[in-house]
């Protein structure tokens, strides 16, 4: 990846943990005294945001939440707003998933909201888009993807944009064990770079592309050498310590 943007992994627990796995989970982490050039980050289920608040405090991991409201605060009954994440210290949040897109049925409009509100409490959104295998084999992928970033480009000034991380996480390779080629991904990583710098050539050299998708200790490094892959978004590998830190000593 280019020298100017810092590496990011990025591990996505999604539903999964409890106080006890995931201090067992941490402390390994922690005990690993992780000597890496890349930031280390982990997005956890916001009720644990108090537990990683307490164990991950001035250590060199930082952590983040999976979805947040797109209002301030009011009556928004079982959300979370940006401010409650700021209160714990938290520094990223994923945004537009697509577990989320699909189970929740959350738009493109939405998910945009979602990430001005959030880089307005100061925390960054990841915002995860991708395509289903249905649109890749009708030769949608690049359509899809850029539709999906455009609608969060349209709500944030240039000086927004440059702050947020974008995820490319194809669908039909969450959780299948079936990863994109690390060609196929940087194809798609340079179509989001190209749809950036289009507005802002600033943003462009700054924003963090990840790939997320299937990524494990055996094929981390050669999506990470692509130019424009800046680190991952990882599943299922996060939830294991010696997976998640041979993925970091790759990168
Ligand atoms: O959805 C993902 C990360 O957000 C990827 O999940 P897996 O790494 O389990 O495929």
């Amino acid at each position: 990846m280019a020298q100017q943007r810092r590496t990011l992994i990025a591990g996505n627990w999604k539903m999964n943990g409890s106080l006890s796995a995931n201090s067992g989970l941490l402390g390994d982490l922690l005990a690993a005294s992780i000597e890496s050039a890349s930031e280390v980050l982990v997005c956890v289920p916001s009720v644990y945001l108090a537990q990683c608040d307490a164990l991950l405090a001035k250590t060199s991991i930082a952590f983040g939440a999976q979805d947040v409201s797109a209002h301030q605060s009011g009556a928004y009954t079982g959300e979370v707003s940006p401010a409650m994440l700021a209160d714990f210290s938290c520094k990223y949040v994923i945004v537009g998933h697509s577990e989320r897109r699909a189970y929740h049925h959350e738009s493109n409009e939405l998910v945009a909201q979602k990430s001005l509100q959030a880089l307005r409490s100061n925390i960054c959104p990841i915002v995860c888009v991708g395509e289903t295998l249905e649109q890749r084999e009708a030769g949608k992928t690049n359509e899809v993807v850029v539709t999906q970033l455009q609608a969060v480009m349209d709500v944030l000034d240039d000086g927004a944009l440059a702050r947020i991380v974008v995820a490319y996480e194809p669908v039909w390779a969450i959780g299948t064990g079936k990863t994109a080629t690390p060609e196929m991904a940087q194809e798609v990583h340079a179509v989001l770079r190209k749809t950036l710098a289009e507005r802002s050539a600033f943003a462009a050299e700054k924003v963090r592309i990840l790939y997320g998708g299937s990524m494990k200790p055996d094929n981390a490094k050669e999506l990470l050498v692509m130019p424009d892959i800046d680190g991952g978004l990882i599943g299922g590998a996060a939830l294991k310590a010696v997976d998640f830190l041979a993925i970091i000593a790759a990168a």
